[in-house]
């Protein structure tokens, strides 16, 4: 099934650091109608892949393109301006201002309208407010973001996220610490989302990767062991002995 655009390839993505291999040559592509989970044991390289496709590190080797151009060693700010985006851990939303208000700077930062000391203008607070909409947020529209629940405030994330109109979207455990029905949540707004918005997820979870992911790309040790449709990954001798070792 690689058929579709791609929106993002790698190859021979290699992170180095000092002695540890946390990336090893890996070659992927990205699929622009495809929701892609990458998921692997603790220290597989997931977070440190993530941190490569954002320019939060350069890698050591190995190039990346994003839509047609190669953003290897492009700066993070630059990575994000063309529409890669990665949803922020809670730590990045401003405690201090309201749900809509976050998004808010999100949406103005992105039409580089941004003024932290004014009103927003009717059409920034009226986007934000539509994106509110649709991650089910929009009654807490005035709640301080400290104020929220843990799940809400991760599903702010992907709403700040949103703001800022992303090409492809990188989430990196959306269901952390969540409940089982706010995970429920969040795995219903992915499949909404990712009708119109390629996504990559790093999730431990296997049941949330059953139900959202079109293609797993699985790391182990850093190399690549499989990436293929959720049935064949689930058959692929290696994965199920990586995941029977107990090293998952
Ligand atoms: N800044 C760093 N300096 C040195 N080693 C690092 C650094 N970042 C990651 N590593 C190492 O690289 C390897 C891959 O780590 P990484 O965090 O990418 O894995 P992961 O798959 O995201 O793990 P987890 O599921 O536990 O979050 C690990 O051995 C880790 O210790």
């Amino acid at each position: 099934m690689d058929d579709g655009e791609t929106i993002l390839s790698v190859d021979d993505l290699r992170k180095q650091f000092d002695g540890i291999v946390a990336v090893d040559d890996v070659t992927a592509r990205f699929y622009e109608d495809e929701l892609h989970a990458i998921i692997g044991p603790n220290g597989a390289g997931k977070t440190t892949f993530f941190n490569l496709l954002t320019g939060a590190l350069t890698p050591t080797s190995g190039t990346i393109v994003f839509d047609g151009e190669e953003i290897t060693g492009v700066p993070p700010s630059e990575i994000a301006r063309r529409g890669l985006i990665r949803s922020y851990q809670v730590t990045k939303l401003f405690d201090g201002l309201s749900v809509l208000e976050n998004v808010a700077v999100a949406v103005q930062t992105n039409e580089n309208s941004y003024n932290f000391w004014g009103k927003a203008p009717p059409e920034i607070t009226d986007r934000a407010h539509e994106i509110l909409e649709r991650v089910d947020l929009a009654p807490k529209a005035d709640t301080l973001a400290s104020n929220l629940s843990h799940g809400e405030q991760r599903t702010l994330e992907i709403a700040v996220a949103l703001g800022t109109d992303p090409k492809l979207l990188l989430l990196d455990e959306p269901t952390s610490g969540m409940s089982p029905e706010e995970t429920r949540d969040v795995i219903q707004l992915i499949g909404e989302l990712r009708r119109d918005l390629p996504i990559i997820l790093i999730e431990h979870k296997m049941s949330v990767v059953n139900e959202v992911a079109d293609r797993i790309l699985v790391l182990h040790n850093g190399k690549k062991i499989a990436d293929d449709v959720p049935d064949a990954v689930r058959q692929d001798r290696e994965v199920r002995r990586v995941y029977l070792e107990g090293t998952a």
